[in-house]
């Protein structure tokens, strides 16, 4: 059976999931159970909000919707409450995990009329299953082969209608017939400092740790954007604030538990760090191929690419070219490198 339960302990990188692996129990018990307690996000959180209740007038089940945004800002999260909010069923499982036509059929032959299906990392199904989920999303039919050779025949199953929830942290690889068969398709962004710092609160009230307003302004614009660090964060600068301080979580407590993980005032981590030098000192600022960079910083590509890039371009410290990747004068700042001679690069 491919259906999964999110319960796995905290990876030794402390904060950052890489995408397939479930969230940790620490995640869970903090994920907001209903579109009233997820802050920000306010247009995807009123669309779904709207197709909910319009489903609900009709009596009929929701149509299908793909979320897709770096990790950790509330595509799982919103997979749970677009279930509880509908009243159905959540059956969860992951692109990688259906290995085999079977293994979807499994999937597909349980769920029960009005039900959510959510699948992760949807971008990494096999094109060969994809292929099933067309005929099951649009007509709510499974045309699967049995047998090979000339005993092969084809059999149709007739599925429950069903909403599919699909997420995705590379919405770009997903193929256009797949993408073209949900209703709603939602981006997820970046929170802004202020959103944060109410998400830290929110979270800071959960687990009873006393915070006042700048300790959770700081913690909140050290966390990338990020609810999932903000969270990791905040549980770091409690046991900081448990031991160095009277357990109250100030601004000048969070500064200096911050600091002693290396995590500096724009959030940047030591990969973020690694990353930004290696461009600059072994690649002359670039441009460069995402390969090159993580063989040299010592970390997997994909996890650059859907992890710390993201971050890095949207503070101005890196760009993405044809060529590859660019340091940006920023990056030369950040690092203390003299800028680069001729100033700002070539950019094309
Ligand atoms: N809008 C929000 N308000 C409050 N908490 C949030 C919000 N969004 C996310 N979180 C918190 O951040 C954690 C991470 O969110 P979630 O697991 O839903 O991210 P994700 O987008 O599915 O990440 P990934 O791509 O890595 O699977 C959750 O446990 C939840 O506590
Ligand atoms: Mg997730």
């Amino acid at each position: 059976m491919v259906l999964f339960a999110h319960a796995a302990p905290m990876s030794d990188n402390f904060y950052q999931k890489t995408t397939n692996e479930p969230a940790s129990s620490f995640d869970i018990s903090l994920r907001p159970p209903a579109f009233s307690e997820f802050i920000g996000q306010e247009k995807v959180k009123e669309r779904l909000l709207l197709m909910v209740e319009a489903a609900e007038k009709r009596g009929d089940v929701l149509d299908h919707v793909l979320l897709s945004g770096p990790p950790g800002l509330g595509k799982t999260t919103l997979a749970n409450i677009i279930s509880r909010a509908s009243g159905s069923q959540l059956h969860t499982t992951s692109g990688p995990q259906i290995e085999k036509a079977g293994d979807l059929a499994g999937v597909l032959t349980n769920l029960q009329k009005g039900d959510v299906l959510f699948i992760d990392e949807i971008h990494r199904l096999h094109p060969a299953i994809e292929e099933y989920l067309y005929p099951a999303m649009e007509d709510f039919r499974l045309d699967i082969i049995i047998d090979s050779g000339p005993s092969a025949r084809s059999i149709q199953l007739n599925l429950p209608r069903f909403t599919l929830v699909g997420a995705t942290t590379r919405s770009g690889m997903l193929t256009a017939p797949l993408r073209s068969r949900f209703g709603l398709t939602n981006r997820l962004d970046y929170y802004s400092k202020e959103e944060l710092a109410r998400i830290v609160e929110r979270s800071a009230g959960l687990l009873e740790i006393p915070v006042k307003p700048d300790g959770a302004l700081e913690i909140a614009s050290r966390s990338r954007g990020t609810p999932r660090v903000a969270n990791a964060l905040l549980r770091w600068v409690r046991d900081y604030a448990q031991v160095k301080g009277d357990g109250t979580i100030t601004g000048p407590i969070a500064d200096a538990a911050l600091a002693m993980i290396e995590i500096d005032s724009d959030g940047l981590d030591e990969m973020d760090k690694r990353l930004l030098e290696a461009l600059i000192y072994k690649f002359n600022g670039g441009p460069v191929g995402v390969g090159s960079l993580a063989v040299a910083v010592g970390e997997d590509a994909a996890t650059l690419e859907e992890v710390h890039e993201p971050f890095l371009i949207l503070q101005g410290f890196l760009q993405r070219t044809p060529r590859g990747r660019l340091a940006l004068p920023a990056a030369y700042e950040k690092i203390g490198a003299p800028p680069p001679p001729g100033g700002q690069p070539n950019l094309l």
